[in-house]
């Protein structure tokens, strides 16, 4: 449409495009490691602020799509989740750009902290109860995260703990991971519904939020051990649930079992979640 017919933005943020980050104003620093869609790389804007670059592999993303969405992800702000800052669109690879979380993944955390959060049982609730904070922000915003697990949190100083990359399993290329028959697929932290139809909600969310408290009361072991895709599915459909954590309450259980109740109605929501965990967490500790 020609300029004069084209309505002004009601707000300044859309005209100026304040989710498009200069990339004169990055300085990319040491690379942190890759992930679906390529290296990622610390970084500092304007000097002084610390962030993680994504540098968009060709061919990996459907940039158009996400370019897009990702004026809604700024909007997304939370203490837990972490936060995208804006993307570099002009040139090619485009940058993703969030907020730095100095202790990187949450699986690697739990894993090389195991001896001294092994008997803490209270730290091991904070996090799932900080991780479920963000998850209850994001389904009150009608949000699906359609990839929580340990590997997609992050840890940050004094023990924070936020959820990352929610949203971006819908831009993905690579359909190992997008199909349910993938190798990629993460078939682990589905429930029946997903593995069935593929249908995501934020009572999908729920259960593999369920079995991310799994993972942090067994400070990041394998969900069903070597067990295959395949046998994982056929118990998953025959009602069969991952064992009590050694070092976990039978309390702290009972609600993960809830988030493995077979029809996604008789899961709790995130809000519920959140009070429940609080009453849990005062009870026990
Ligand atoms: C030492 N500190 C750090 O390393 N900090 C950090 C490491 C990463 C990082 C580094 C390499 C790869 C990935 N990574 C991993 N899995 C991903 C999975 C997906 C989906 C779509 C499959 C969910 C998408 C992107 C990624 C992705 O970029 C991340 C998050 C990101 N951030 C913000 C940090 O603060």
């Amino acid at each position: 449409a020609s300029p004069c017919d084209r309505p002004v933005p009601a707000t300044a943020g859309l005209s100026h495009d304040k989710w498009e980050i200069d990339p004169a104003e990055l300085m990319l620093l040491e690379e942190l490691g890759s992930g679906q869609f390529g290296v990622v790389r610390h970084g500092k804007w304007k000097g002084s602020i610390d962030t993680a670059v994504k540098m968009m592999k060709e061919g990996t993303m459907s940039e158009d799509d996400f370019i897009e969405e990702a004026k809604v992800m700024t909007k997304l702000q939370h203490q837990n989740l972490v936060q995208l800052y804006g993307v570099c669109s002009k040139h090619r690879p485009i940058y993703i750009v969030t907020e730095y979380m100095r202790h990187g993944s949450l699986l690697n955390y739990l894993r090389r902290h195991e001896n001294s959060l092994g008997g803490n049982n209270g730290l091991l609730l904070d996090m799932c109860i900080q991780v479920c904070k963000g998850m209850a922000y994001l389904e009150r915003h009608n949000y699906i995260h359609r990839d929580l697990a340990a590997r997609n949190c992050l840890v940050g100083s004094e023990n924070v703990v936020k959820v990352a990359d929610f949203g971006l399993a819908r831009y993905v290329l690579d359909d190992q991971y997008t199909s349910s028959g993938g190798t990629k697929f993460p078939i682990k932290w589905a429930p029946p519904e997903v593995l069935n139809y593929t249908r995501f909600s934020s009572k999908s969310d729920v259960w593999a939020y369920g079995v991310l408290m799994w993972e942090i009361f067994t400070c990041g072991k394998m969900p069903y051990g070597r067990l295959k895709n395949t046998e994982v599915v056929d118990r998953v459909q025959r009602g069969i649930i991952l064992e009590k954590p050694k070092m976990c309450f039978k309390e702290v259980y009972e609600v993960m079992r809830k988030c493995w109740s077979h029809s996604p109605e008789d899961r709790p929501s995130f809000r519920l979640l959140k009070d429940q965990l609080a009453v849990t967490s005062q009870g026990l500790l």
